[in-house]
């Protein structure tokens, strides 16, 4: 595409150069210019990438686009106000704005957006429907993976990988929308068809500072949806919140589309009642405004009741009548690091689950006290560069919902491990010394945790999940928490 053509959309601008030059990709990042790319600079939490504009010239950028202006003879310069806001409207020009071909799915919230678009991938699939799906553990496109560095990437990569969505046939893209995401509008562009909500409960303060500031941040996947300005009202636009938790009623309040919702102790249009939890799944009534279904799961907890009404909004939405969604929940498996059993035929259970915050940490071991035999032990830590505030508060759950918790480390990132245990250490001051220990080490704790272990006690490792790495000091070490539970177990067996 010529640059005269990709920068049509944009209302302030200032060209110069000739437009005529061929664009064909767009790159934020100097190092990975490939030539005849259009490099976008922006401005950083790191650096200001008006510094490698040249570094992209000579890498083979055709053309830059900009804030600041540049004396860059040999390439078009597009000046524009802000390069963030331009980025979003040029990406979808470049892709073709594949978001108009697709049916776009948007799940945001604090806790279970990865387990719910899972979820409404599965039951899409049982409809006989390709659906993609972006999120924290990876992009899959059909049946090709590709790796995830952020839960949602910046608008480039988004809507470079609808248009991929597209070109392998996919009808539907279900994605995580994370509150980073649309607070520096990485979703711009895109055209939602369904907004669902999960959750809110506390995280992420270091980035937003206060709870309604978060908030705030979620409630822009409402208001963006049902646009008429953006044309997604053709698009007949759903907003799917939870009755249960207050902030839908804020986030309603700011959209222009059609709301469903869900719940379990409110009045909600698709409700679960008589809900009963086994060890093994659970079972309830389905109450929609479509009638009423028993259904039967795999998955354990109240949380995973939510995440499945949640699913089943989008089911309805979406044409799936009563039996069809039920023999889909029938055969719906659990995501990979939630809630996931290490088992070598042990006499005691071990769980790995990628509760990372207060809200989550509180429900997966409220859930495991239901069903435990013998006592509950809790792993846990807290990711550095993050939150700070959450700290105390999780050391202080976990040692309330278990009979003997251990503080390791999850991802220091850049943060001293002693500094973050000592933050979470301050929320158990007045809980007895032998009801925990602290081992930074987080092999030592896996390790010390199993060899604890009686016969039906149940071990929570809790944090990381599906993660294959531990970040310490910047680099990412390989690490994995079933890998390290399985090496321990089979040392204790072996004993
Ligand atoms: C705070 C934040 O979100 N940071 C994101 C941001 O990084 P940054 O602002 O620090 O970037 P930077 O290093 O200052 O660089 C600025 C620009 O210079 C460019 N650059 C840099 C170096 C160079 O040599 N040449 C060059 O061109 C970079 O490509 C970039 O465009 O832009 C990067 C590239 O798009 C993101 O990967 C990065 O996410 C980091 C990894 C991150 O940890 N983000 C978290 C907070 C986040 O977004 N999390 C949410 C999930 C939360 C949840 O659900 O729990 C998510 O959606 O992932
Ligand atoms: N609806 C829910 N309410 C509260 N906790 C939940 C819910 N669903 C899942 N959890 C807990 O939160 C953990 C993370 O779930 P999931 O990965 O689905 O959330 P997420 O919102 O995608 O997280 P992230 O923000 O890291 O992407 C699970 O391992 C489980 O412990
Ligand atoms: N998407 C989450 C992941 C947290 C995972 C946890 N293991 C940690 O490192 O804190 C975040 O960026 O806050
Ligand atoms: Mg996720």
């Amino acid at each position: 595409m010529q640059v005269r053509e990709l920068i049509q959309p944009l209302l302030l601008h200032k060209a110069t150069g000739d437009l005529t030059t061929e664009i064909k990709g767009i790159q934020l990042d100097s190092r990975q210019v490939q030539r005849g790319d259009l490099f976008i600079a922006l401005r950083g939490t790191k650096v200001d990438a008006h510094r490698f504009v040249e570094q992209a010239v000579a890498g083979g950028a055709a053309a830059v686009m900009v804030e600041e202006s540049v004396a860059l003879p040999e390439v078009p310069v597009i000046q524009v106000p802000d390069t963030r806001r331009a980025m979003a409207v040029v990406a979808a020009k470049f892709y073709g704005y594949p978001t108009k071909e697709l049916k776009l799915i948007g799940v945001t919230g604090t806790n279970g957006k990865t387990t719910t678009t899972y979820l409404i991938e599965q039951l899409l699939r049982h409809k006989g429907v390709s659906t993609g799906v972006i999120g924290t553990i990876q992009t899959k496109i059909r049946g090709k993976t590709l790796p995830a560095k952020n839960t949602t990437p910046e608008a480039v990569e988004l809507q470079k990988t609808f248009r991929m969505m597209r070109d392998e046939g996919c009808e539907y893209s279900v994605i995580e929308v994370s509150s980073h995401a649309l607070d520096m509008g990485r979703t711009r562009g895109c055209q939602f068809h369904i907004g669902v909500f999960t959750n809110l409960t506390q995280d992420h303060l270091d980035y937003h500072g206060t709870m309604e500031k978060y908030r705030e941040a979620k409630s822009l996947l409402f208001s963006q949806l049902g646009n008429a300005y953006s044309g997604q009202l053709e698009n007949n636009p759903v907003a799917i919140f939870n009755a249960d938790d207050e902030a839908s009623r804020y986030f309603m309040n700011r959209t222009a589309a059609q709301v469903l919702t869900y719940g379990i102790d409110q009045p909600a249009d698709v409700r679960a009642e008589n809900i009963r939890f086994f060890s093994s799944g659970t079972s309830f009534t389905l109450k929609t405004y479509r009638g009423e279904v028993p259904v039967r799961l795999k998955l354990v907890g109240k949380f995973n009741v939510y995440n499945v009404l949640a699913a089943v909004s989008v089911a309805l939405v979406e044409g799936m009548d009563l039996q069809q969604i039920r023999s889909g929940l029938s055969g719906i498996k659990g995501v990979t690091g939630r809630f996931e059993p290490v088992d070598l035929g042990q006499s005691f259970s071990v769980l790995v689950d990628y509760a990372h915050t207060p809200d989550s940490l509180e429900n997966v071991l409220a859930t495991i006290r239901e069903f435990a035999r013998g006592r509950v032990l809790c792993l846990v830590g807290c990711g550095g560069d993050r939150d700070r505030s959450k700290r105390p508060i999780m050391a202080d759950i976990a040692v309330k919902y278990s009979d003997y918790a251990i503080f390791t480390s999850d991802n220091p990132r850049t943060e001293d491990p002693i500094a973050i245990l000592d933050d979470m250490l301050t929320g158990v001051q007045s809980c007895p010394k032998e009801r925990y220990a602290v081992i930074s080490d987080r092999r030592q704790a896996i390790h010390e945790a199993v060899r604890k272990a009686e016969p039906e006690d149940v071990i929570l490792i809790a944090g990381k999940g599906h993660e294959t790495y531990q970040e310490i000091n910047g680099v990412r070490h390989h690490f994995d928490d079933r890998e390290v539970a399985r090496d321990a177990i089979v040392s204790r067996l072996a004993k």
